[in-house]
């Protein structure tokens, strides 16, 4: 029995996970998790690569000593942000995190030089204030000239552990600089930032076998002998392969720090509605495209839990929404005062009594707020993905942590009319595990991946309930008019 090992990290937390297939059964052991987080100096966000590195080494060691002796190891991030590597392999300056203020003109200043039409025909790529072209428009230039590599943080922890540099296409796509038609980095986007191609490495596929860990690693750190294989290395491109899907005609919602909300397409949609919409055209595994949006998911809740000291688990806070009044106060959620206030609690009583709202002061009313807004914005969403696709979604899954907010799942349920399939949580875990028994053999394809998670984890299903139709006509044209999401 072959031993895979899937180094997930998000943008809140980090798991290591040794994943097992036994007469179609898939298993996994969660042997070491952590927390993660950016970290703030002189006003700025970065993330703490080094402590990554090291919770990675802990989660191998952890897996010697449950006596993994030899497995594959694949690795996937968060998106967007990425290492600067000088020539002798050293890192240069600090990771920066996206959600640093630094970008927030960068996008404005740059479509003075191309605007965002162009762009879109180029990469169907959503306008986020943070994507990598945007953080690299306005990063310091004396750092940029010193850069011989730019790797993202996935393709940097691969480089870190096997001297290997490659650019995996799913979170290389996040970038904003892949060309749809050229299938590699667009140079005319490079050449805008003063950048060349060679700065960026080879883009490969997830599957790629990398190659072992450094020798001098193993050793000094006994750790396992691990060959590395490119996962889906944008997490979100794994918990899409990880989604249960039965049929063609399926939408997920990935719900943890963000709510990513989409379908996977064989061709990638650009229309104008897709761009004046602000969807994406994200890469994913076997030539797939993730068509999807970005809502502000879980990070709300995260914050405001934070400024509550932590007092409440996330079901608490879940089961105190429940008791709280329905609708009472809504956020546009994608609004960028939410990216990253001061004061997530705050940010939202603001919005609220600027807008002539009721002031959510409880955490369950707060939590309410969240969680009516997030219903509101997954119903908003996928009306608008069945509208552009011309699909009616048969099947809708949500999967990632949030699928464990049993509220949350029953009101989208509720709004949206339709069954929700809630689970697996570790579906990006999945995700990364079905690329390395893909490539292993062990597994034939996606479809046989997709079918043996199903047959491996209770995935919960929340049927609708009646909705009074006035009243959720009355709530979506309210949250309509709340919501700025619109291209400016
Ligand atoms: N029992 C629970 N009840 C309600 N919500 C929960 C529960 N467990 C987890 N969550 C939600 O799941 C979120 C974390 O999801 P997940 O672990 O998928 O995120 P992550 O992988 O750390 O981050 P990223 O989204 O960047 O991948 C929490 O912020 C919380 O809101
Ligand atoms: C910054 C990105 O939008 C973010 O990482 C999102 O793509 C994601 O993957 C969240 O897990
Ligand atoms: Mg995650």
């Amino acid at each position: 029995m072959n031993n895979y090992l899937a180094v997930d990290i998000g943008a809140s937390s980090g798991r290591v996970i040794w994943g097992t297939l036994q007469e179609g059964v898939l298993r996994l052991q969660e042997i070491h998790r952590f927390n993660n987080g950016f970290i703030e100096k002189e006003g700025h966000f970065y993330w703490d690569i080094e402590n990554l590195l090291r919770q990675i080494i802990q989660g191998l060691q952890q897996a010697k000593r449950l006596g993994v002796e030899e497995c594959t190891l694949g690795i996937d991030t968060w998106a967007v942000d990425y290492v600067l590597v000088g020539s002798s392999g050293e890192r240069i300056g600090e990771v920066y995190s996206y959600r640093d203020p630094r970008t927030d003109r960068a996008a404005n200043l740059l479509h003075q030089k191309i605007s965002f039409q162009e762009l879109y025909a180029k990469t169907g790529i959503q306008q986020l204030s943070f994507n990598t072209l945007y953080q690299l428009s306005v990063h310091e230039q004396e750092e940029l000239r010193k850069a011989e590599q730019i790797m993202l943080v996935p393709d940097y922890l691969h480089y870190r552990l096997t001297g290997i540099s490659k650019s995996e296409v799913t979170n290389a796509s996040t970038t904003q600089m892949l060309n749809l038609h050229t299938q590699d980095y667009d140079v005319d986007l490079l050449a805008l930032l003063g950048l060349q191609r060679n700065q960026f490495p080879a883009l490969v596929q997830p599957g790629f076998r990398l190659g072992p860990i450094r020798e001098e690693l193993v050793q000094a750190y006994h750790l396992p002998r691990c060959e590395l294989i490119c996962a889906a290395t944008h997490d979100t491109a794994s918990a899409v392969l990880g989604v249960p899907a039965r049929g063609e005609s399926w939408g997920y919602l990935s719900s943890g720090t963000w709510s990513l909300i989409g379908v996977e397409r064989k061709q990638p949609l650009t229309s104008h509605l897709a761009m004046e919409s602000n969807y994406t055209n994200e890469w994913g595994a076997f030539g797939t495209y993730r068509f999807l949006k970005n809502v502000m998911g879980m990070w709300l809740i995260q914050q405001v839990r934070k400024e509550y000291d932590n007092a409440y688990s996330f079901a608490e806070l879940a089961e105190l929404a429940t008791a709280a009044e329905p609708f009472r106060s809504l956020i546009p959620c994608n609004d960028d005062r939410f990216l990253n206030p001061p004061n997530m609690t705050e940010a939202i009583r603001s919005f609220c009594a600027q807008t002539g709202q009721p002031v959510p002061n409880t955490p369950g009313e707060i939590a309410r707020c969240i969680f009516d807004s997030l219903a509101l914005s997954y119903d908003a969403y996928v009306r608008e993905i069945e509208k552009m696709t011309g699909e009616n979604l048969e099947e809708l899954h949500i999967v990632g942590g949030g699928s464990n907010n049993e509220f949350l799942c029953q009101l989208s349920a509720d709004l949206l009319g339709k069954d929700i399939e809630a689970g697996p949580t570790e579906s990006t875990v999945l995700g990364n595990l079905a690329i390395q028994m893909i490539a292993d053999g062990a597994i034939r394809d996606i479809q046989e991946a997709r079918a043996i998670i199903r047959h491996s984890f209770a995935i919960r299903t929340y049927k609708p309930r009646p909705v009074d139709p006035n009243m959720l006509a009355e709530q979506r044209t309210k949250f309509h008019s709340l919501h700025f999401n619109r291209i400016n």
